[in-house]
C-alpha cells in the first residue's frame, strides 16, 4: 500500500531529489541514502534509465519509499506506478497530472509557485504541495508570508535548497521536508564514492528547525 504524501514528507528532514544516468548506481546510490537516514527518494524522469532505476531502487532497498519525480504527463505517471513508484512529484500541477495519479492511486506532491496556483490545488482536496522553485521564488521568507493566509497547507520547498538554508524553510509553520539535490552529488554518483553520499545524507537527516 503506499503512503500518503505526508507520510512521505515525514520520513525525513529531506527529500533527495536524483538524476541518475546510470543504472549501475541505483542500487549502491539508493543503500547509502537509507543508511544515512533518508528513506523518501525522488528519482526524477530527467534520464533514459530513470523508470529502470527506480525499479532497481524498490528492489535494492526495501527500506526506502521510492518515488518518481518530474512527471509531466499522464503516460509518465502510468510508467512510474508501473516501475513500483510509491509517490509522484511534479515541477507544476495539471489536471491531466492529478486526474492520472488519482487514477492510479499515486500520492502526488505537485509543485506551485504561486498562492493561486496552491488555493487551486486546495481546491482539488491537495493540502501537502511543494513549494518550487523554492529559493528563486523568494526561499523561506516568501514561504513564510503564505503562512497565515494559507494556513491548511503545508509545504516541501525544493529548488535551490541546501545543507546551509534548509533550517530556514524547516522552521516555518507550513513545512513538512525541503527537496535537495545536494546530498547526492553527480561526482560522487560518478566516482561510486557512496561513503561521501551516506555521510551528506546523515547530515540532512540529523537537520532541524
Ligand atoms: O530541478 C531541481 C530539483 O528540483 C532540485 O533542485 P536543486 O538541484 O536546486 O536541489
Ligand atoms: C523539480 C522536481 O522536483 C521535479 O522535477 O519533479
Amino acid at each position: 500500500m503506499n503512503p500518503s504524501v505526508e507520510d512521505v514528507c515525514r520520513l525525513a528532514p529531506v527529500i533527495p531529489v536524483l538524476i541518475v544516468e546510470d543504472v549501475a548506481t541505483a542500487a549502491p546510490l539508493a543503500r547509502a541514502l537509507c543508511a544515512g537516514g533518508l528513506r523518501a527518494l525522488e528519482v526524477t524522469l530527467r534520464t533514459p534509465a530513470a523508470l529502470d532505476v527506480i525499479r532497481a531502487m524498490v528492489a535494492a532497498a526495501p527500506d526506502a519509499v521510492v518515488g518518481a519525480g518530474t512527471l509531466m504527463t499522464p503516460e509518465d505517471v502510468r510508467a512510474a506506478k508501473a516501475a513500483g513508484a510509491r509517490f509522484g512529484v511534479s515541477p507544476g500541477c495539471t489536471d491531466r497530472v492529478l486526474d492520472a495519479a488519482e487514477a492510479e492511486g499515486l500520492p502526488m506532491l505537485p509543485g506551485v509557485a504561486t498562492p493561486g496556483e496552491a488555493m487551486r490545488a486546495a481546491e482539488r482536496g491537495l493540502s501537502i504541495l511543494k513549494f518550487f522553485p523554492a529559493e528563486a521564488n523568494g526561499g523561506a521568507k516568501a514561504l513564510g508570508a503564505w503562512a497565515s493566509p494559507l494556513a491548511k497547507l503545508r509545504f516541501c520547498p525544493t529548488g535551490g535548497v541546501s545543507l546551509e538554508n534548509a533550517r530556514d524553510y524547516l522552521k516555518l509553520p507550513n513545512v513538512l521536508c525541503v527537496g535537495g539535490s545536494w546530498v547526492a552529488p553527480k561526482d560522487a554518483v560518478a566516482e561510486g564514492d557512496w561513503a561521501r553520499i551516506e555521510a551528506l545524507a546523515a547530515e540532512a537527516a540529523a537537520l532541524t528547525a
